[in-house]
This record gives C-alpha cells, sequence and structure tokens, in this order.
C-alpha cells in the first residue's frame, strides 16, 4: 500500500502504546514510563486519529476537550496535541489528511466552534487555517539587576510541593481562569500533567516545587519553580526556573515575584510564559533586564464560524461584514455580518456588501483579542473593503488585557 492510500481512522485504545512511542521518539525523547502513564490518563481514543501502516502507528492526532477562556466567555475548545508523522512517511501528506479530517470531525460533532494549538515549529498550521491568537514573553532575568517594589500584600508565603498544596493549586487557578484569555480548564488529569515531574524531564534540577501566598482572605496566588544547582568562578551560580505563577491582586504578585527574584544562591531566573502586557514589565526598576525573548503561544482555528464569532465578548460595539475564505470548512466560507457588543453579539450570513475580507487564519489569529485586525491589515492579510470599517472593527475584536496561554499542552 503507498501512504496516499494509508487510511486516515478513529483511534482504538489499543493504539495508545505505540502513538506514544511514536510521539517520544519524533520528541527525541527517551521513552519515561511515568510520563506515558500519565498521557494516558489524558487520552482519549475517541477523540483521537491515526494511521496504521501494518501494525506501525505512523501518524497521530489527538483532539483533547476542555475549556478556554476567550474574550468575555469560557468555552469549550478542542485542544490538539499529540501530532506527529514518523519520520519514514515524513512529506507525503498524511499530516495533510489527518488535519483536515480532525477539523471535518470537529465540525460534524458540533461540540466545539474552536480549536487550539501549541505549534512546535510554527510554519505548520497556518496552511490549515490556524493563526496566532496569544504570543509570550520568555525572560532569562540576572536578579541583581532587577529591583521590585516592596511587597504591599499583607500575607505569608508558605514553600512546599505540589502534592502538599493541589487543592490550593485548584482553587487559585479556577478563580482566576474565567477572567484570563488564553486559560484552559484543568481536571484531575490535567493537572497531573501540568504537574508532572519525572526524573527523566528534570534533566539535572530539583525537583518542581510550590510557593504559595496567603493573604487574609486565604490562598491568593501560587508560583511553581524549581532550580539548578551551578558554581562559577566567582562564587554561587544556580537557576531558577518558573513555570507558572498566578495571582489574585497586584500585591500578591509583588510578593511572588520578590521570593522568586530573592532565592540565595542564584544568580538567573527563568520564565517563559510572561504576557507581552505582563505586569512585571511595569513593576521592574529595569524593564530591559527583564531580557525578553518574544514568542508565539497558542494558534486559534475557527472551526464553526458563526458559533465561535457568537460565544465571544467585544469591546467596544460592533457591526461588521466579513468575506472569508476557508477552503478546508467550505461551511465558513461566505459572508458573515457580525452584530452586538460588550454584552453578547449574534453573527449570521448576508449578502450586504462586505467590509472586510480574510482568510479564516486570520479570524483564528484575532479571535482571543489578542492579534488586531488591524496589524493584520497592515501585513495585508486583512483587506478593507469599505473605507473607515477597519478601525472600529479592530477595537471591537481586541480586549483589555493581552490573552496569554500559562501551559503547553
Ligand atoms: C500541535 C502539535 O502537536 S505540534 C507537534 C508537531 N509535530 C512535530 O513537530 C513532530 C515532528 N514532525 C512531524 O511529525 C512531521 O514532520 C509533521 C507532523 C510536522 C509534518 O508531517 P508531514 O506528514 O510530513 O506533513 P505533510 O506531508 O502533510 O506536509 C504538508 C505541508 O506542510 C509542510 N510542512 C510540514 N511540516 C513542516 C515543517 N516542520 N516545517 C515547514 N513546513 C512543513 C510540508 O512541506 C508540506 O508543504 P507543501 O504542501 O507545500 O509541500
Amino acid at each position: 500500500m503507498t501512504d496516499a492510500e494509508l487510511p486516515v481512522r478513529a483511534a482504538t485504545p489499543d493504539d495508545f502504546p505505540k502513538a506514544s512511542a511514536l510521539l517520544f521518539g519524533l520528541f527525541h525523547r527517551a521513552i519515561d514510563r511515568e510520563a506515558q502513564d500519565l498521557d494516558r490518563r489524558v487520552w482519549d481514543a475517541d477523540r483521537t486519529l491515526v494511521v496504521a501502516d501494518g501494525d506501525e502507528v505512523v501518524a497521530h492526532t489527538f483532539a483533547a476537550a476542555r475549556d478556554l477562556t476567550v474574550p468575555g466567555a469560557v468555552i469549550p475548545a478542542a485542544h490538539i496535541t499529540g501530532v506527529g508523522v514518523a519520520p519514514t512517511h515524513r512529506r507525503r501528506g498524511l499530516l495533510t489528511r489527518l488535519m483536515r479530517r480532525q477539523l471535518r470531525d470537529l465540525r460534524d460533532a458540533g461540540q466545539e466552534s474552536l480549536a487550539v494549538l501549541w505549534a512546535s515549529e510554527a510554519r505548520i498550521y497556518p496552511r490549515f487555517g490556524y493563526g496566532l491568537a496569544s504570543t509570550r514573553l520568555d525572560l532569562t532575568i540576572d536578579n541583581r539587576e532587577v529591583r521590585l517594589p516592596e511587597a504591599t500584600a499583607v500575607g505569608r508565603l508558605r514553600a512546599g510541593s505540589p502534592a502538599d498544596f493541589q487543592p490550593e493549586l485548584v482553587k487559585v487557578y479556577d478563580a482566576l481562569r474565567p477572567e484570563r484569555p488564553g486559560w484552559s480548564s484543568r481536571d484531575e488529569s490535567w493537572w497531573a500533567q501540568v504537574l508532572m515531574d519525572t526524573p527523566e524531564g528534570r534533566a539535572g534540577s530539583t525537583e518542581r516545587r510550590v510557593v504559595l501566598h496567603e493573604g487574609e482572605g486565604g490562598v491568593d496566588g501560587y508560583a511553581l519553580w524549581r532550580s539548578k544547582s551551578s558554581w562559577s568562578a566567582t562564587g554561587p551560580n544556580a537557576e531558577v526556573h518558573v513555570s507558572e505563577i498566578a495571582a489574585a491582586d497586584p500585591g500578591t504578585y509583588v510578593a511572588l515575584w520578590r521570593f522568586l527574584l530573592g532565592i540565595d544562591l542564584a544568580r538567573t531566573v527563568t520564565y517563559g510564559f510572561a504576557a507581552v502586557d505582563d505586569p512585571l514589565l511595569y513593576l521592574a526598576s529595569d524593564p530591559r533586564q527583564l531580557n525578553t525573548h518574544f514568542s508565539d503561544g497558542l494558534w486559534a482555528r475557527l472551526v464553526d464560524l458563526p458559533a465561535a464569532l457568537t460565544a465571544r465578548r467585544y469591546a467596544t460595539g460592533v457591526d461588521v461584514v466579513f468575506e472569508v475564505s476557508d477552503p478546508i470548512l467550505p461551511e465558513n466560507a461566505g459572508r458573515w455580518r457580525v452584530t452586538g457588543g460588550a454584552g453578547g453579539a449574534t453573527c449570521e450570513r448576508t449578502t450586504a456588501e462586505a467590509d472586510l475580507a480574510c482568510d479564516i487564519t486570520e479570524l483564528g489569529a484575532a479571535y482571543l483579542g489578542g492579534t488586531s485586525l488591524a496589524a493584520l491589515a497592515a501585513a495585508g492579510r486583512v483587506r478593507e473593503l469599505r473605507p473607515g470599517a477597519l478601525n472600529p472593527a479592530s477595537t471591537a475584536f481586541g480586549w483589555h488585557r493581552l490573552p496569554t496561554a500559562p501551559e503547553v499542552f
């Protein structure tokens, strides 16, 4: 059988070991049994597609069912992960067939109007209608160069392990999540993924640690971190790696960062998930010393255009007609009128003249309120057909805070 004839099929539970081994290999990781067991807990054969060649699984994709916070709402969104094609079968169209089938299945199932993913390589997914919807800053901070204001929160810090504090982490995360576009729901299995801490995964660092902030009303913030010992000719040189930080108010945020930047014997503090409008930029005595590196975050794809554009809220009143192309899901193509604002919106087919024209990829990019339609227009990717239509629509599709996704899934 040639690759072109190898069928894409729904997975069965028996496919997991081979699919998992395929993915460990593709990501150049030695098989880690503990990590595999945790992966198995989130994996769902009913939401997975594979291609098999004889006994081998040679291609795989999984659409996890989770909620995602979007501007003004929390909606079900397919979280696409575990995408891979065996090196023996690459560049022969298997990914293309998997992606097309996955979008078709999601559309037909009708449960999710949006799909999101993290891309291993940023070039892969725009061709399938995924637009760059959230961005992030990777920080590498020399802790001697950055000063923060005195902590104003009245509270105390408690240190421990994730096992000691998991209920508190869940409580803080779930309290903040509905207001943070880009944050995904975590059931017990997804928390186990986030807190996964296998010896293989540590790569010479300590086990994962937690610092909690407890204010007058109870726990209101936490950070997850680990560290790596190092000594230089001039003395201590350890690194602190922060993987997540969540705080209910500015005072708590300062208190947590003062702790992280003040850990003895460390010189460098890294954090890969700062928002492009992260408060730390405005707290640091010298923001340049945060040593930021810009990167992409979530890529978003509208699966059901009218359902998705109705589900989110808009920063200001909006009344705009889009002419949309979507070669993969033609139901999304054509002319759509979006009307509404901060309280809700409708999106309906129309025969009215179009104001703006774009591909479905650009609506995915703009969906979380972090990529402006005006910026996309400046790049030639949104076209203004009615003069004056672009700027108000771009403002309405924005949001008061930039989306930021705290976790690579
Ligand atoms: C959401 C996630 O899980 S992200 C993880 C993605 N997986 C990985 O990075 C693991 C390692 N890589 C792989 O498994 C594979 O190379 C994949 C999945 C990225 C691509 O699979 P393939 O079956 O080779 O892709 P396919 O043959 O369908 O290629 C489709 C098009 O995308 C292009 N393309 C595919 N992968 C890449 C890439 N990494 N960089 C640039 N272009 C790419 C191909 O050139 C092709 O373009 P063309 O139609 O103009 O010729």
